[in-house]
C-alpha cells in the first residue's frame, strides 16, 4: 500500500501539472480582432450580448434575426463600441434559402468568414407536451434544420479560414427537463449532427473547430418570463454567458458549460446515477399544475 501511494501520488501529480501547463492556453480578446464572425438570434437575448462583446474586441460582424428595428439598434451599439464593421440582414430561419442567403452576405460584404454562432431559437411553450405534431416539425426547422444549412454554406469559407462553428444548445439538449419537450428534442439533435461532423472533420483533417455550448438557465427576458416562476433556480446574467461563449470559441474547445455548477456537475451523474438525476432536475421545479392549465407563453 505504502509504496503504491510513493508510486501514484507523484504519477498523479506529473499528470496534473501537464494538463495545468500544456493544453490550458488563456483567452485574450485580441483573438477576435478583425475576426469576420456572424451572429445569429442576436437581435435580443444572449445573441445581443455576444454582438456587443465582439464588437469591444474589434470584429467585423454580420448579425441577424426578424425584427430589424431591433437589429439596426443592435448594429448602431456595435459601431459605438468598437466593431471594424458591422451590419445586419433581417429575414426569417424558417427558410431555409434565407439562412443560406445569410452566409452569402458575408461572402459579398466581409469576403469570406472566420467565425459562424448559430444561436437564434423558435417561440415554443414551457409546459407539458400538447401533442402538436407540426409545432416540433417548425421548430425542428428553425433550431436545428436551419443550423445545418447554415454550416453547410459556410463550410468552404471556414475551411479557408480554419475558423469555427459555435452551437449554442443547452441542458435541455443533454438530459429530459420537464416542460420542454419539442425545444429539447431540437437541442438533442443539435448535439448528434455536430459531434458527429466533428469527428468527420478529425478524420479529413479539416481544421474547423466546433464548439457546443451547454447552457443553464440564464436571466434573458423571454427565458425569466417563461420559466422564473417555476424554477427554483437563480438564472446566470446574459452578459458574463455570453462572455464564456466567446472564450471557449476562441479557444475552440469542443463543448462548453456555463454555468460550470448547475451543468456539468448534475451531468457528471447522467451515465451512473440517471434515475437520481431526473430526480434532482424535477426537483428544481415548483410542483407543475394540472394539465390543461394555461401556461404563460414561452
Ligand atoms: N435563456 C435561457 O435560459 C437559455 C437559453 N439557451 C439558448 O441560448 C440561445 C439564445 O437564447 P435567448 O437569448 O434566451 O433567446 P431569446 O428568445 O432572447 O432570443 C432569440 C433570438 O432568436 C431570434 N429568432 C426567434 N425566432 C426566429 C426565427 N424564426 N428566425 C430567425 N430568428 C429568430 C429572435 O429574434 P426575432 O424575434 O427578432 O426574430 C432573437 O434574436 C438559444 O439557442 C437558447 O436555446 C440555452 C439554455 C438556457
Ligand atoms: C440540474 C439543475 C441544477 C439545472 C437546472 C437548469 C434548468 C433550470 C435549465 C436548463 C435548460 C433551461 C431551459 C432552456 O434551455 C431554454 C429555455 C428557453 C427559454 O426561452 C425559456 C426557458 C428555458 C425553457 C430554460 C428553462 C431553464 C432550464 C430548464
Amino acid at each position: 500500500m505504502g509504496r503504491l501511494q510513493k508510486i501514484l501520488i507523484p504519477l498523479l501529480g506529473l499528470v496534473l501539472a501537464f494538463w495545468f501547463y500544456s493544453a490550458r492556453e488563456n483567452f485574450k480578446p485580441e483573438m477576435l480582432k478583425g475576426k469576420r464572425v456572424i451572429v445569429t438570434g442576436a437581435s435580443t437575448g444572449i445573441g445581443e450580448q455576444i454582438a456587443y462583446h465582439l464588437a469591444r474586441m474589434g470584429s467585423h460582424i454580420l448579425i441577424t434575426a426578424r425584427t430589424e428595428a431591433k437589429l439596426q439598434k443592435v448594429v448602431r451599439r456595435c459601431l459605438e463600441l468598437g466593431a471594424a464593421s458591422a451590419r445586419y440582414v433581417g429575414g426569417t430561419m424558417e427558410d431555409m434559402a434565407f439562412a443560406q442567403h445569410v452566409v452569402s452576405e458575408a461572402q459579398a460584404s466581409l469576403g469570406g468568414l472566420d467565425m459562424l454562432i448559430l444561436n437564434h431559437v423558435g417561440a415554443s411553450y414551457f409546459g407539458f407536451f400538447d401533442g402538436d405534431v407540426e409545432h416540433v416539425r417548425k421548430l425542428l426547422e428553425i433550431n436545428f434544420l436551419s443550423y445545418v444549412a447554415m454550416t453547410t454554406a459556410a463550410l468552404p469559407m471556414l475551411k479557408e479560414s480554419e475558423g469555427s462553428i459555435v452551437v449554442v444548445s443547452s441542458m435541455a439538449g443533454k438530459v429530459g427537463f420537464p416542460f420542454t419537450v419539442p425545444y429539447s428534442a431540437t437541442k438533442f439533435a443539435l448535439d448528434g449532427f455536430f459531434s458527429s461532423l466533428r469527428q468527420e472533420f478529425s478524420i479529413q483533417n479539416i481544421n474547423v473547430s466546433i464548439t457546443l455550448c451547454i447552457l443553464g438557465f440564464i436571466d434573458t427576458d423571454r427565458a425569466v418570463r417563461a420559466a422564473a416562476e417555476v424554477l427554483r433556480e437563480v438564472p446566470a446574467p446574459r452578459d458574463e454567458c455570453a462572455l464564456e461563449i466567446l472564450k471557449g470559441a476562441a479557444l475552440r474547445r469542443r463543448e462548453l458549460y456555463y454555468r460550470y455548477s448547475s451543468t456539468r456537475l448534475p451531468l457528471l451523474l447522467r451515465d451512473c446515477a440517471a434515475e437520481l438525476l431526473d430526480y434532482l432536475v424535477r426537483s428544481r421545479y415548483r410542483l407543475p399544475a394540472a394539465p390543461g392549465t394555461p401556461r404563460p407563453p414561452l
